[in-house]
């Protein structure tokens, strides 16, 4: 039996809205033992990016970054978003240590190449550097980790958060065991998107193809899913979707669904 590990993703919605944030971040700080946080911040680029006149266009959950908005997600993520969530961690007695993938090279990746869709600068995650995370966390800092990677030709690359904390998870799972955690403003996955009760407590990938392809799991939830079960599939203890509120009991199995793999 290694260490255990958290690797909490934080979503847009509850970032976008101070409240639910600062109460996610005080439960948050209050995780005992070696925590990493993943933020996403969708939400907040397309508002900065609609003040700038510049359009979102989103493809299967993910961001048509051309320059311009690369530029957006740059100065969101890397600074504002991540830059404030330290800041509140700090508050709270946590030692936070913001990051993009780019610093320390904890997380590097490929531009996707064209197919039927340019994505521009969004960044496919070919490696993490767990030597350098295992680094931070054994000087006791608490990586906050940006959704941006950067490329060997020196591009900064948008990436999903989602898959940020999948892949973070997994190159953990190496030192670690892994409880993976995605909060989001939802109590979990529900069985009908309309009844917020609904949570799905344990969710397995033959539930999960049926739940599809009767529309209750849909757009956003897919891939959040896809990237559950990737990395539940490749050395991570535990996965959970859980409730921003909820981090604390999520984490000791009392709240969320939990993915499991049949
Ligand atoms: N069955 C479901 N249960 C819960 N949420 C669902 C479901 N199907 C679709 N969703 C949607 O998925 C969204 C979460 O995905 P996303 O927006 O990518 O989250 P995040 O803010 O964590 O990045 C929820 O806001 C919800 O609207
Ligand atoms: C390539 C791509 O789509 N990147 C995402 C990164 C932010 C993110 O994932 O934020 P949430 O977790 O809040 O959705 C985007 O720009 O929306």
């Amino acid at each position: 039996m290694s260490q255990p590990l958290y690797v909490v993703k934080i979503g847009g919605n509850v970032i976008d809205n101070p409240e639910a944030c600062s109460r996610f971040l005080e439960a948050f700080s209050k995780l005992s033992g070696t925590k990493i946080l993943v933020h996403g911040g969708g939400k907040v680029a397309t508002q900065i990016a609609a003040k700038l006149q510049i359009e979102t266009q989103m493809v299967d959950g993910r961001r048509i970054t051309d320059k311009p908005m690369l530029d957006v997600v740059t100065m969101v993520y890397g600074g504002l978003v991540n830059k404030n969530l330290v800041a509140m961690l700090q508050a709270a007695g946590c030692n936070a240590i913001g990051l993009t993938g780019a610093d320390g090279g904890i997380i590097r990746s490929v531009k996707r190449p064209v197919k039927t869709i340019d994505y521009g600068f969004v960044g496919d995650i070919e490696e993490v550097n767990d030597i350098q995370v295992n680094a931070l966390l054994h000087s006791s800092l608490v990586p906050v980790i940006a959704p941006l990677t950067y490329s060997n030709d020196g591009l900064l690359l948008n990436t999903n958060a989602d898959t940020m904390a999948s892949a973070m998870a997994v190159a953990m799972a190496g030192h670690y065991d892994v409880n993976l955690i995605y909060c989001f403003e939802k109590k979990g996955v529900l069985s009908d998107p309309e009844d917020d009760n609904s949570v799905i407590s344990s969710l397995t990938p033959g539930q999960y193809i049926g739940f599809k392809d009767s529309g209750a799991i849909n757009k956003g939830m897919i891939p959040k899913l896809d990237n559950a079960f990737a990395a539940l599939n490749t050395g991570v203890a535990k996965v959970t979707i859980c409730h921003a509120d909820e981090l604390r009991e999520a984490a000791i199995g009392a709240a969320g669904t939990v993915i499991h793999l049949g």
